[in-house]
């Protein structure tokens, strides 16, 4: 039997000694790379929180201790020791294992958000109220990587933290220097002038080795290293704040981290532990990768590690390679990305032209309004970003770049369902949001033609934003209209004035097919993709005024009466027919595969057929009440 075998929960790590935990953070790194180079996730950040995770759970007593992770994408070692090591085989998959905590499946899981940066918050949160109910005693420990340091809700929470001595937070820094790519930024810059500073280097090592050969002295002068440090090496912005600062540790020394856990778990207060990793530790493809694809990896080969099955040209990578050609034509234009560079299709952009990409870091708030100041200095800001994470720039394309009609592209990649990452990772609430800010333009590309063409048409815009958003994956082939009516693209018609079905975006092959089966059944549906949904195009209400039923299809979370946003700007500019929108049910989404989801909401072709059949039947059928609007 393995060590591995044995550990069925925290407590089972508590009683093995130095040699066996080595041992153990062998097998359980070889876990690892066996299991998720099969099922695709986040091996790299994984790989670098073996002993760190160990080390956890060996000083403080999960569940009754929190353990809490910022974005959760690195919590699987913390998910192998609290008893979920047979859950692997299905990681991320529908029914299966999530890639994040997961509070449904484990007492010790926390956060459930992948959003980062808001490990902080909620360790704070949780100190007031141990302390307020009595239970001072609890531990929280919060581990947040470089990365989402970076995140303006972590300094939020800091500041909060650092004001108060007595609030007994743990905050591990689980510094590996890398977001993505390189952290970036001057806390980036800081943290490494921390860990490379030459004298404490030597030191270091020198312990390490010396020490090596009487565990029992190793733990002693770990205490006395951390008073040495302050010699070594300056460590004044945590102080400067108020927070005690232990550092910077080995973060693949067990015994290290240990050591310096102890002791900041006695402080009683706020206390940094800065903990030096290493994403992809262990893997030698994922140590040398330089290009982050060992971030979160897509099912590979278990024997050469290399991607399963590429499906051809991603949208990100037509939105890539466009964006290159018009910075070619347009110095003006300027990309800025949220530590995203590789995974938004920026890299080849700031390949050719690297004054005219910013990444600002894990900091969507500031890449916004940053954006709208280079857009008032005359440039075309071009802000890539994951649909889900605008989310936490809202506020800013609300009042810092729509309010000022700054004309800024937004580009969301990843938009409508995703799948794997989960509830916190669809892009389903994109178009909801963006459908009520005044002034902004908002297009959804059905294919890489079309998302081509919204591109140059929105960095040709001067007197207010725009947005497009695309799925995640393979963009698949271009699907050419087949007619024109008044600048709208027609997908499909068959004869009669019985639907006409909106395709909004990526929805199109699906609008098509639902439409292929009613046309087959003898009912008139005509197919059209305005490309542009906001504004809603006249051409489009006046259209919709010829048919019995108008029905609206999109990747995107249904809202209010009739559905979606679109569905409601043509209900009220007076269409007579009934009007439904068909999209995401209001409810978080577990993970799985996007067509499982699809299929689970409703919008494969056959539900979209069925649904407007049905209301189509209930219009005909003798005495039934007009068509009501959608009422799901
Ligand atoms: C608000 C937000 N923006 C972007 C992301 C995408 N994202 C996931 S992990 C990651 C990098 C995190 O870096 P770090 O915190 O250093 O953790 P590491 O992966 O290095 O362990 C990013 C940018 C996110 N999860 N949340
Ligand atoms: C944790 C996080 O937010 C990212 O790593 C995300 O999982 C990447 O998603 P994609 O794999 O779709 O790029
Ligand atoms: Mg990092």
């Amino acid at each position: 039997m393995t060590l591995l075998e044995t550990i069925h929960g925290p407590a089972d790590i508590k009683r093995l000694d130095a040699g066996q935990l080595t041992g153990l953070a062998d097998e359980i790194r070889h876990f690892l790379i066996d299991k998720v180079l099969r099922t695709g996730g986040h091996l790299g950040p994984n790989l670098g929180t073996v002993e760190l995770t160990i080390a956890l759970h060996r000083v403080f007593d999960s569940p009754r201790d929190r353990i809490l992770w910022d974005t959760g994408h690195q919590a699987y070692v913390h998910k192998i020791l609290t008893g979920r090591r047979e859950g692997f085989d299905r990681l991320r998959q529908k029914g299966g294992l999530s890639g994040y905590p997961c509070r449904a499946e484990s007492e010790h899981d926390t956060i459930e958000n992948s959003h980062a940066s808001t490990v902080l918050s909620y360790a704070d949160g949780l100190a007031k109220g141990f302390r307020l109910r009595g239970q001072s005693d609890r531990a929280v420990v919060a581990v947040i990587g470089d990365g989402a340091l970076t995140g303006g809700m972590a300094w939020e929470a800091l500041n909060n933290i650092s004001g108060a001595p007595d609030r007994p937070v743990v905050i591990v820094v689980n510094d590996n220097g890398r977001s993505y790519a390189p952290t970036t930024g001057g806390l980036a810059t800081y943290l490494a002038g921390l860990r490379t500073s030459p004298d404490y280097e030597r030191f270091l090592e020198w312990s390490k080795h010396q020490l090596r050969q009487t565990p029992k002295l190793y733990e002693a002068l770990h205490a006395v290293k951390a008073g040495l440090k302050d010699m070594l090496a300056p460590q004044g912005l945590f102080a400067d704040l108020g927070l005690k600062y232990l550092g910077p540790v080995d973060g693949h020394d067990i015994a290290a981290v240990e050591a310096a856990l102890r002791q900041a778990a006695g402080f009683g207060g706020p206390v940094v532990v800065h903990c030096l990793t290493r994403k992809g530790h262990g893997y030698r493809r994922a140590e040398a990768d330089e290009h982050d694809h060992h971030h979160a990896i897509g099912a590979s080969d278990p024997a050469t590690g290399e991607p399963l099955g590429s499906s051809g040209p991603s949208w990100t990578s037509v939105f890539g390679a466009e964006l290159v050609e018009i910075g070619r034509e347009r110095p003006e234009v300027v990309a800025v990305t949220a530590a995203m560079l590789r995974p938004t299709g920026l890299a080849a952009y700031a390949e050719e032209f690297p004054d005219r990409v910013f990444d600002v870091g894990i900091a969507e708030q500031h890449a916004v309004t940053s954006a709208a100041g280079l857009a008032m200095a005359g440039m075309v800001p071009v802000v890539a970003v994951y649909s889900t994470f605008l989310g936490r720039g809202f506020d800013q394309l609300l009042m810092d770049v729509a309010l000022h009609s700054c004309p800024v592209v937004f580009v969301l990649d990843r938009a409508g369902v995703t799948g794997d990452d989960g509830a916190s990772h669809n892009g389903m609430w994109d178009l909801s949001v963006l459908g009520i800010v005044p002034g902004l333009r908002v297009a959804a590309p059905r294919d890489g033609a079309t998302l081509r063409g919204a591109l140059r048409e929105a960095v040709a815009v001067t007197d207010g934003p725009s947005a497009i958003r695309f799925p995640k994956g393979p963009v698949g082939p271009d699907l050419p209209a087949v007619d024109q009516h008044d600048g709208i693209d027609v997908l499909h018609r068959s004869p009669g004035d019985d639907v006409l079905l909106v395709s909004v975006g990526a929805m199109a092959a699906t609008a098509r097919e639902a439409a292929r089966r009613l046309t087959e059944e003898g009912l008139g549906v005509t197919v059209v993709d305005p490309g542009w949904i906001k504004p809603v195009s006249p051409s489009l209400i006046k259209l919709a005024e010829q048919y019995r039923l108008v029905v609206t299809v999109e990747d995107n979370l249904r809202v209010g009466g009739y559905g979606s946003l679109l569905a409601q700007e043509l209900r009220d500019a007076g269409v007579p027919a009934p009007v439904s929108g068909f999209g995401i049910p209001q409810r978080f989404l577990d993970h799985g595969k996007r067509a499982e989801i699809l299929a689970d909401c409703g919008l494969r072709p056959e539900d979209l057929a069925r649904s407007i059949r049905s209301r189509i039947a209930a219009d005909r059928a003798p005495g039934v009440r007009a068509l009501k609007e959608d009422s799901r």
